[in-house]
């Protein structure tokens, strides 16, 4: 039995000669095994999604990652060769739903592509292939036909002493998977920094006013969710607030 239902917004695909709006498996089963929560696709409408219909019937929010790149346009800045792919219609439905869950203090996890909508949600800014920058990691997710090596955990990040990822993961360095090209380069200004790679660079932040759980994070726990101790309690943590809030709504926002 589910304790609770969560939006997930979708990505657009084009296969097999039609548009679907689509989530990967991955994030879906880590939001049963892992939350314990029933995951619902929220499609990715160009004209634009009634976001408090879909917030007035779930319990917590879910964004998941993608290959795909936030617009630059919605963080100030112009479209290079080096920003794409893009997804506008994702980026207007989870754009919008990100800054409405945080107003309605609804449970949010965003992941990978999740924590940078998070931050350009509240105004902050992204880098781009950040491989080629100075002093910096190659966080690219490995050339490999092999998923389990692609989400092969790659690197250390160091947990900010006293952070919300602290109270869930413990203090100190975990060990994380990496498959990004972007990352934070503006913090937006609601945003604290929860966890940094040896790089600089910034691997999971939270909400800093968020009424409810909000936590963004650069890597993917979704996909070792039942085989590593650091991804399950994060999925475990999201579905403790889906729950409480599947309980005791908050009163009419
Ligand atoms: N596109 C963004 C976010 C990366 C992300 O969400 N990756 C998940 C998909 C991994 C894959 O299957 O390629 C960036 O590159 O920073």
């Amino acid at each position: 039995m589910h304790s609770g239902l969560v939006a997930i917004p979708a990505d657009i695909r084009e296969f097999e000669g039609y548009t679907w709006h689509a989530s990967p498996d991955q994030y879906i089963m880590a939001a049963v095994r892992g939350s314990g929560v029933l995951p619902l696709i929220v499609p990715a409408l160009s004209e634009g999604a009634d976001i408090d219909m879909v917030l007035d019937r779930v319990d917590g929010v879910l964004i998941s990652g993608s290959r795909t790149n936030v617009h630059p346009s919605l963080y100030g800045e112009d479209e290079t060769e080096h920003h794409g792919p893009f997804d506008p219609a994702r980026d207007q439905l989870s754009l919008a739903l990100i800054r409405r869950t945080i107003e309605r203090g609804i449970p949010l996890l965003a992941i990978c592509r999740g924590i940078q909508e998070l931050n350009v949600a509240l105004g902050g800014s992204l880098a781009t292939e950040i491989q080629d920058l100075p002093g910096r990691m190659d966080h690219r997710k490995p050339e490999t036909p092999d998923r389990d090596e692609a989400f092969a955990i790659r690197h250390t990040i160091k947990v900010r002493e006293g952070s919300c990822l602290a109270a869930i993961v413990g203090n100190g360095e975990v060990s994380v998977n990496s498959l990004h090209r972007q990352a934070i380069s503006t913090l937006a200004p609601r945003l604290a920094v929860e966890a940094v790679a040896e790089d600089g660079t910034i691997e999971a932040v939270s909400v800093t006013d968020a009424p409810g759980f909000a936590l963004g994070v650069q890597w993917h726990p979704e996909y070792w969710v039942g085989n590593d101790v650091i991804s399950d309690r994060i999925f475990a943590a999201f579905g403790d607030a889906v729950r409480a809030r599947h309980i005791q709504p908050a009163a009419a926002e």
